[in-house]
């Protein structure tokens, strides 16, 4: 049986059109991506698009339909071929924690130590426990952590073996939002300092933004975009993938130019690289970021609703056309429902799906 040399970095993971299922229908469907070393990796999509089958078949859990997963030099699974699961050296963190109740805190974490000569594991629990910020919790037992305190020992413990790849499956979804957003970046700090390569699985854009490196979007099985999360929100390049992340609406306009369109908000110049011919109808993705509030423009229109955001305005505006769109403002111009305001556009790269 073909085995991983322990304890090195991933250098590279490669998914290549790899299709996963159940009685022979295909949930994942043809996904392709690398994942470099020290890279974290998201696999964003909405409930039961099939995040969790393609983990669960990098982790060795479900057989390849077709394609090939290899990490480095080695294929570890494609359809005639799978390296069992506990020679592939990756570790997993899960939604439901599942620490073992019986076992104290440094216990759980030297779980998988069992190889390990008895001072370098006891060193790596010490390591560790200041790691994840929990020295002197040794001792404890599960149940009197707290439920972000018991996910760092869980990613402790996952860990802890020095995995190449560490997978995620919703590992914050069980945790409040406050501690949510405390506990992500101190997750990807921890992963950063230990070079450790990872892939998460989320619904959660915001986390996803907030964690991952490379974010890999799906829909019903298919990878529809890999990219960084600045790529996916400023330039998604499916209409899905446009719609699912982020705030955003579409505008019926039409191409007039190399790198003009024209809307219900005038023509608009940017970048344009889907080399469009003039006079192609298009749907143009304008994002509450791209349209601010602006009291000199010559562009208008009604305030239909209205969030406050803290730092900001979001306005929802009805345009002449009866088009609504969102637009953004400084927490300063507090304007009322039914009033007139003007808009500016900065759209700089402009994206468009044909109609
Ligand atoms: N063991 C199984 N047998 C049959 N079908 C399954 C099995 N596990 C998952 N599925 C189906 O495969 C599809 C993808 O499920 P999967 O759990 O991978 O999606 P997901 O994106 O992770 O969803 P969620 O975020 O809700 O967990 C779903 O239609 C699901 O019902």
């Amino acid at each position: 049986m073909t085995s991983l040399p322990p304890h090195k970095l991933l250098k590279e993971m490669t998914l290549t059109d790899v299709s996963v299922g159940y009685d022979g229908d295909a949930v994942v469907k043809n996904a392709s991506f690398k994942l470099l070393e020290g890279q974290i990796g998201c696999l964003l999509g909405p409930s039961g698009c099939g995040k969790s089958t393609l983990l669960r078949a990098i982790a060795g859990f479900e057989s390849l339909m077709v394609g090939e997963i290899r990490i480095d030099d080695e294929v570890i699974a494609s359809q005639s071929h799978s390296v069992n699961p506990e020679h592939r050296f990756i570790g997993m963190v899960f939604q439901d924690i599942a620490l073992f109740p019986h076992l104290t805190i440094a216990q759980n974490i030297a779980f998988g130590l069992s190889a390990w000569p008895k001072e370098a594991a006891q060193e790596r629990v010490t390591y560790l426990l200041n790691l994840v910020g929990l020295s002197g919790f040794e001792s404890r037992y599960p149940h009197s952590l707290s439920g972000g305190q018991q996910q760092r020992v869980a990613l402790a413990r996952a860990i802890a073996p020095k995995p190449k790849l560490l997978l995620m499956d919703e590992p914050f979804s069980g945790l409040d939002a406050k501690l949510r957003e405390e506990l992500v970046p101190d997750i990807r700090a921890i992963l950063q300092h230990e070079k450790m390569s990872a892939l998460l699985v989320t619904h959660d854009q915001m986390e996803a933004f907030a964690m991952a490196d490379q974010v890999s979007v799906m829909s019903e099985g298919v990878i529809h975009q890999t990219g960084s999360p600045y790529q996916i929100y400023h330039r998604p390049e499916t209409r899905f993938v446009a719609s699912f992340i982020g705030h955003g609406d579409f505008l019926t306009a039409t191409v007039c130019g190399p790198d003009c369109v024209h809307s219900d908000l005038g023509n608009i110049r940017g970048d344009l690289d889907h080399g469009f011919a003039d006079n192609t109808q298009v749907d143009l993705l304008v994002r509450p970021d791209d349209i601010l509030h602006d009291d000199d423009s010559e562009f208008v229109g009604v305030i239909v609703s209205k969030w406050f955001r803290g730092s900001h305005f979001l306005y929802r505006v009805k345009l002449s056309s009866g088009k609504v769109i969102y637009c953004f403002a400084s927490s300063h111009h507090n304007h009322s429902v039914g009033q007139e305001i003007g808009l500016s556009v900065h759209l700089d790269h402009l994206v468009m799906f044909p109609r």
